[in-house]
């Protein structure tokens, strides 16, 4: 798969503070990666070296074939942009807003009017930005940030502050551009929204990349428990041993319920017995380690490390 992103053994460096401590990962086409970190952790100070804003204190960045440090970056026309927090002119239009990034962009500003339409703000383009919602404007920096196709597309929070249908709405239209070869880099806070959204996830703690992988990648790697939840009869409830079998590390959660932690070996024995002719199941449910469980897990292995 060709990489649109070369990230080699890079270092950022402001003063004291080491925001980015010798990272490399690549980002293939047609995939949406997701960046998580807390605050601080280096997520925002990457995408601006990869927009060629920063320079790496040392190390390598290519993106679509350029560098982008290098002063003239032809790759950055095709590479689309959604700051964390987007600030517009209050007293231009959604209209005359989209129509200046397409100028800067250097594209035509018939592109306008198709991109209003896509992100749902036709009926708000005559209207001054200034009384736009926090939702309108976001939805108006995605657009801004959809000039010219991108084949990098950089997100950074992009949906803090929307509510449900708004997301829904933002990812699918994320998707379909990813879905055409994209390369989508989301960083967010958001993980349980993400679980469903990133093909990839990559986890940055201090500066340090510390998990770098597919969910199911990540879940191998960490050997979290996998939890199941089976729904339980009266009679079942006071003899789980029995039907069970030696299992360790379940409980009862209610009257009705129990819980187990099953390691990846034991996983499939578990829902054997309890499936068994006899067992009192009478439902039952394979929860995986969430990307929240499998944060924390790679978190602490990194801190316990230092
Ligand atoms: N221009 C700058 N000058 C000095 N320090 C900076 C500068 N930009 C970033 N930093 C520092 O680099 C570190 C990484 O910051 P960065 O903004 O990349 O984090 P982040 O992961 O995006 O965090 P958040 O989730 O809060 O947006 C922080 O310690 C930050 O204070």
């Amino acid at each position: 798969m060709t990489s649109t992103v070369e990230i080699r053994n890079v270092v950022k460096r402001f003063g004291k503070v080491e925001a980015v401590r010798d990272v490399s990962f690549s980002l293939p086409e047609g995939e949406t990666v997701a960046l998580v970190g807390h605050n601080g952790a280096g997520k925002t100070t990457l995408m601006k070296l990869m927009l060629g804003l920063i320079r790496p204190t040392s190390g390598s960045i290519t993106v679509l074939g350029d560098d982008p440090a290098a002063g003239q970056f032809e790759a950055r026309r095709r590479l689309g942009y959604l700051p964390e927090s987007v600030s517009f002119n209050a007293a231009l239009t959604g209209r005359e807003t989209l129509a200046f990034y397409a100028r800067l962009k250097r594209e035509p500003t018939t592109a306008v009017q198709p991109l209003l339409d896509r992100v749902g703000l036709s009926h708000a383009a005559s209207r001054r930005v200034g009384t736009y919602s926090k939702g309108m404007r976001q939805r108006l920096g995605l657009a801004q940030a959809l000039l010219g196709e991108p084949r990098v597309l950089l997100l950074d929070e992009p949906t803090t502050g929307l509510d449900p249908a708004l997301r829904h709405s933002f990812y699918e239209i994320v998707e379909e551009l990813r879905g055409r070869g994209a390369t989508v880099l989301l960083s967010s806070h958001a993980l349980t929204e993400l679980e469903e959204r990133a093909g990839r996830v990559i986890i940055m703690n201090r500066g340090i990349k510390v998990a770098d992988g597919t969910l199911d990648e990540l879940r191998r790697i960490a050997r979290l428990p996998t939890r199941i939840r089976l729904k339980v009869s009266d009679v079942g409830l006071a003899n789980v041993p029995n039907w069970l079998g030696p299992v360790e590390g379940w409980r009862r959660v209610n009257g009705h319920m129990v819980e187990i932690d099953a390691s990846a070996e034991s996983k499939i024995e578990v829902l054997r017995r309890a499936t068994n002719e006899g067992a009192p199941v009478e439902d039952l449910d394979v929860i995986p380690p969430t990307l929240d469980e499998l944060y924390a897990h790679f978190l602490l292995s990194q801190e316990a490390a230092r």
